[in-house]
C-alpha cells in the first residue's frame, strides 16, 4: 500500500563525522540511493507528528549503545566491537541499504529495500543469506514493535524469483496473530511496483527477556 508523496528528507552525510560524536542514524537516505528507492522511501516517511500512519525507525550500527534504558551499560557488558549485522560495511551502497517503516494500527512493517554489490549470490543477483537476513530484520523489527524484546525462534523462506543487484524491492510484513509468548509474522518480497512476487516468509518469534542473552 503506497501513501501519497510527503516532504523529502534530506540526504545523510555520510563523510566521516571526525568532530562529531552523534550516532549516524543509516535509515536516512545516502548519496548512494538510486531514484525509486528514495521515491518509495519519500512515499511512506512522514513528518514527526503529522499524524501519518507509518512511523520511520531510526537504525545505528551498534544495537545497544544507542538504545534507552541501559543500552551503553548493556552494550559494554556484551562486546564494545560488536556492530549490527546489516549495518557494518563502511561504503555506502555496498551492501544492505533500507530503511524500516512502521504501521502500529495495522501490525505491519514495510522497508524499502536496495541490495548493494556485496550482496552477490547467483551472477548479478541477491544471495539467499542475504535476503533471509533482510527478512529477519524487518519481521524482527515487526514482531518487536507489537511485542516487545524477541528472538526469531522459526524462519520458512520460499524463494519465488531472483532478485537483480542494485534494484529496489519492497519487504511487506505483518503479524499475524499473538499467543502467549509467540508471535507469528509474515512477509512478501516484491519489485518495487508491487507487481512481481520475489519471496514469501513466515516467522515465529518467542519472546524473552533480555536476561535470556546471557543464560542462554
Ligand atoms: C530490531 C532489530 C531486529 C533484529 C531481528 C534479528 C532477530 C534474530 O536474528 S534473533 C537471532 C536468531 N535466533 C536465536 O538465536 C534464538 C535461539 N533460540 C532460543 O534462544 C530459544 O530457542 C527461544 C528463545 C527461541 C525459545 O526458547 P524458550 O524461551 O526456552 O522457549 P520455549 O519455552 O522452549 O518455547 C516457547 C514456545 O515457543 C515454541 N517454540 C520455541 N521454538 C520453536 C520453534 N523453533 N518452532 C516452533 N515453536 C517453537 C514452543 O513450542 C513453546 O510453545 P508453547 O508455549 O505453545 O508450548
Amino acid at each position: 500500500m503506497l501513501l501519497c508523496a510527503c516532504a523529502s528528507a534530506p540526504v545523510q552525510q555520510v563523510s566521516p563525522r571526525l568532530f562529531s560524536s552523534a550516532p549516524r542514524d543509516y535509515s536516512l537516505p545516502n548519496d548512494s540511493w538510486s531514484a525509486e528507492m528514495r521515491r518509495l522511501y519519500d512515499q511512506y516517511d512522514q513528518e514527526p507528528g503529522g499524524g501519518g500512519r507509518w512511523k520511520r525507525l531510526p537504525s545505528y550500527n551498534r544495537f545497544l549503545k544507542y538504545a534507552t534504558a541501559g543500552g551503553q551499560c548493556l552494550s559494554r557488558l556484551v562486546q564494545s566491537r560488536a556492530r549490527l549485522f546489516t549495518r557494518n560495511i563502511k561504503e555506502p551502497g555496498a551492501a544492505f541499504e533500507y530503511a524500516i517503516f512502521i504501521n502500529e494500527e495495522e501490525k505491519r512493517a514495510v522497508c524499502v529495500f536496495q541490495a548493494g554489490h556485496l550482496l552477490e549470490g547467483p551472477p548479478g543477483h541477491v544471495h539467499g543469506g542475504a535476503i533471509a537476513t533482510i527478512i529477519d530484520n524487518v519481521t524482527g523489527a515487526c514482531a518487536t514493535y507489537i511485542s516487545g524484546f524477541v528472538l526469531t525462534a522459526n524462519l520458512n523462506i520460499n524463494y519465488c524469483s531472483p532478485i537483480s543487484l542494485g534494484s529496489v524491492v519492497l519487504v511487506d510484513c505483518a503479524v499475524d496473530r499473538v499467543e502467549g509468548r509467540k508471535t507469528w509474522v509474515s512477509c512478501r518480497i516484491t519489485s518495487a511496483d508491487g507487481s512481481k512476487l520475489h519471496t514469501e516468509a513466515t516467522g515465529l518469534f518467542v519472546s524473552v527477556g533480555v536476561s535470556h542473552l546471557f543464560t542462554g
